[in-house]
């Protein structure tokens, strides 16, 4: 198994901090009690679960109360969605954008089999959203709108406390998917507009399938999860006490390096960036230019497959990710890049570096060292490297003759 690797997909997933395992590892072993049992043996065990509420609500700048452990960032969502939806019978309207995750999109088009209307806003050619649309969209009818943080595959920011001004003028709930936003940008609920936010353990340097949804106090919640009275009977099922340990510090670890950590990993990101866009011909960076994570570049290379790129990535150790795979069962290209309306060839030939707090300028350096050859090398194999029209047309008859395991390849969803 191959364990070491230029890891450079933090936004699919990050390394579990040692400082992390370290912490929850009792937990796994001496510590097994039930936090909810009466004994002083769970009794203990519950005052880590305090601490861990704890923890979570200070990088959020939240309460301890308004936190509610889950299994991850998208039973965050579907649990935030649904809770508006039942506690507003009466209103049948979501809005959310065309670039959200699957979690919030293959809810939202579930919903709207079970006679929900749902408004999908569109995002200009870097990503961005149109408040204006968004205004002409909201009515007394809209029980929900559930907007994003930061784009997973561009990093793309949206505003989000102007987006909730004006839901709050129109009385609906505000929920945002912050899964890739926590710990590269701070938060303060506090000051905030954001009635729901959803977070996930493993984009924060804490294992898999433990996650976060705070809660506003005073925001009427129903329960996704219904059994016993867990979490103050807002999610059922005995707490991950591990994953809930290990959150709380790699929350507490977050908010520690959080300033530090996106200065470095910005100035990594550029050097990056621009290096690839003044040495490569023919690509371009996806997403707005500033209002962007610090840890994320998009690029698109024009005339080639991002997938070629990353299979030649790989054999150097360096692990990316495509921002263009094909979704399950269909040769689409990614999503998000379509909603962008960039042109057929970058679509298809973009792929995503996401940066952490520990990559170093010799990991970029080593990207930095192979990219140039690779691409040339990838284009030199394309015999319609300066003839978009030809590329396109080879492009569609390739998919016609695709089997259908290679058409359920799938390579990001996150
Ligand atoms: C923006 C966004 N939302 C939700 C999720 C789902 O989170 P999880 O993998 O914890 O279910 C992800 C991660 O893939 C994500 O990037
Ligand atoms: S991304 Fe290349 S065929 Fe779908």
């Amino acid at each position: 198994m191959q364990k070491n690797c230029i890891y450079l997909d933090n936004n699919a997933t990050t390394k579990v901090d040692p400082e992390v395992v370290e912490a929850m590892l009792p937990y796994l072993t001496d510590y097994y009690g039930n936090p909810s049992s009466m004994h002083s043996f769970g009794g203990q065990v519950k005052k880590a679960v305090n601490k861990a509420h704890e923890q979570v609500a200070a990088l959020l700048g939240a309460d301890a109360s308004e936190i509610i452990f889950t299994s991850g960032g998208t039973e965050g969502d579907n649990a935030a969605i649904r809770a508006a939806l039942l506690a507003q019978p009466d209103k049948r309207h979501i809005i959310t954008t065309q670039v959200e995750h699957p979690a919030v999109l293959s809810l939202c088009k579930q919903l709207e089999n079970q006679g929900y209307s749902v408004t999908y806003l569109s995002v200009n050619h870097e990503g961005q959203l149109d408040l204006n649309e968004l205004e002409a969209a909201l009515t007394g009818n809209t029980a929900l709108v559930s907007i994003m943080y930061a784009n997973n595959e561009t990093g793309v920011v949206f505003p989000i406390e102007q987006i909730g001004l004006r839901v709050k003028e129109s009385g609906a709930l505000f929920h945002v998917d912050a899964v890739q936003a926590v710990g590269k940008i701070p938060m303060n609920m506090k000051t905030s507009t954001i009635d729901m936010l959803t977070m996930s353990g493993h984009k924060i340097h804490a294992p898999k399938g433990i996650g976060a949804l705070y809660v506003r106090r005073g925001v009427r919640f129903r329960p996704m999860l219904i059994g016993g009275g867990q979490q103050r009977g807002r999610r059922a099922g005995t707490e991950n006490v591990p994953g809930v340990v290990a959150l709380g510090k790699a929350a507490e670890l977050e908010l520690l390096h959080l300033e530090e950590a996106t200065t470095r990993e910005r100035k990594l990101r550029d050097r990056l960036e621009q290096t690839i866009i003044a040495t490569i011909p023919d690509c371009q960076v996806n997403g707005h230019p500033t209002q962007r994570l610090p840890n994320t570049t998009n690029i698109g290379f024009k005339y080639i497959e991002g997938e070629a790129i990353l299979l030649h990535l790989n054999k150097y150790g360096i692990c990316a990710s495509s921002g263009s795979a094909c979704s399950s069962g269909s040769l689409e290209p990614s999503h998000v890049l379509r909603a962008m309306g960039l042109p057929y060839t970058i679509l298809h030939g973009s792929i995503r570096f996401s940066l952490c707090r520990y990559t170093t300028d010799a990991e970029i350096n080593a990207v930095l060292a192979v990219m140039p050859g690779i691409i040339e090398h990838l284009r030199a194999l394309s015999p319609f490297k300066n003839d978009e029209a030809s590329w396109l047309q080879q492009r569609d008859g390739e998919m016609g003759r695709w089997g259908d395991g290679e058409k359920n390849k799938s390579l990001v969803a996150n």
